[in-house]
């Protein structure tokens, strides 16, 4: 029986893989850790068993726990299993701080200072301490995300110590790469002695085209030095990853995954009409949250699906609200 422990990191494809633990903890009947209230544990607070809905009627244990939180390994420990494995994903700091930068650009307040400006990412990096108070909780994530979400000094301007990256290796059986993101699902796969079926998926929350800046040499520059302990933190797991997947031996990785990505276009064009479809030409039940200064993309189904095929397609391309509403209803036996 699977116990996993998802660190869900923000802006970096972590719904796209969330979706493929939502439908792997649905086939295998797993008991889902959820947060008591809302969709986060208490997030941007440090995780605590406390903010974790009780176990449900008849479970004697957790088995999976795949929502955003700022980890704290010891709770974490106390609510999940001893035999969990630990993954993590993490993305090139300049386009996860970018999306970042963007999605959250009017609710975190050292961005909302910036939007008044003609070109507030260029504003924001120019003088980033300017708009940064780090005794702000809300500002949370304005400054190294991936760090922050880790449980790490985020903060700070130096890169992690020696100690802070042997404790992330130790904890983490896999730190997926979005930059690698087949590569990765083929790893956590053989990790969790999964099929090439539980791995298929279609990407989610994805941002309109127009809504994504276009970085500058300049601008990247900055972005790694405000984000120092993302890119220290980055740059070590993409070797890292780089490593296990020459381990694991580079043409036969590349075999699989041609064979995943064959099963996705398979899939993809039974189940979807339309890709990238915007907000306003969705259903409710495919449109993924929105925050009010972008638009992000979802999904049209096709119209003649048997029934079988439409509870299918539907969980691949369900946005991680909607899924993880459906998923708490089922294990409470009553809604959110
Ligand atoms: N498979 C795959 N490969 C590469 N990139 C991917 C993938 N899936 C999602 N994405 C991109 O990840 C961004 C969304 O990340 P999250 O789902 O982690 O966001 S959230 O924090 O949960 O809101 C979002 O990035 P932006 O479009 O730049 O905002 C998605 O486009």
């Amino acid at each position: 029986k699977h116990h996993i422990v998802f660190l869900k990191t923000h802006k970096t494809g972590s719904s796209t893989f969330q979706n493929i633990l939502f439908r792997l903890g649905e086939k295998e009947g797993l008991v889902f850790a959820f947060p008591a209230r809302s969709f986060q544990f208490s997030y941007p607070s440090n995780f605590s068993k406390k903010s974790v809905k009780e176990l449900p009627e008849n479970a004697t244990e957790f088995d999976i726990i795949c929502s955003h939180m700022r980890l704290d390994v010891e709770e974490v420990k106390k609510v999940m299993p001893m035999d969990s494995v630990y993954l993590t994903i993490l993305r090139d700091p300049v386009e996860s701080f970018e999306s970042v930068f963007v999605y959250y650009g009017s609710y975190v307040p050292a961005f909302k200072l910036a939007s008044e400006f003609p070109d507030p990412l260029t504003a924001f990096l120019e003088k980033p301490d300017l708009y940064y108070n780090s005794t702000m909780l809300s500002n949370s994530i304005a400054k190294n995300p991936m760090a922050y979400d880790l449980g790490l000094r985020a903060h700070d301007s130096d890169g992690p110590s020696l100690q802070e990256l042997q404790k992330i290796e130790k904890t983490f059986s896999l730190v997926m790469i979005t930059e690698y993101f087949d590569e990765s699902l083929i790893l956590a796969k053989e990790l969790l002695g999964l099929n090439l079926e539980d791995i298929i998926y279609l990407k989610l929350n994805a941002r309109q085209k127009e809504d994504v800046v276009s970085i500058s040499k300049d601008q990247a520059a900055k972005i790694r030095t405000w984000n120092l302990l993302d890119v220290a933190l980055y740059n070590h797991f993409r070797k890292k990853l780089q490593n296990k997947i020459e381990h694991y031996g580079t043409q036969r990785m590349e075999q699989e995954v041609r064979t995943l990505r064959g099963l996705i276009a398979e899939v993809t064009q039974q189940c979807i009409q339309d890709k990238a479809v915007k907000p306003e030409q969705l259903e409710e039940k495919l449109r993924p949250w929105q925050p009010n200064t972008v638009s992000i993309f979802g999904y049209n189904l096709k119209g003649n699906l048997t029934q079988v095929e439409y509870d299918k397609c539907l969980r691949l391309a369900w946005p991680e609200l909607q899924y993880h509403s459906f998923l708490y209803n089922k294990q409470y036996r009553k809604s959110m």
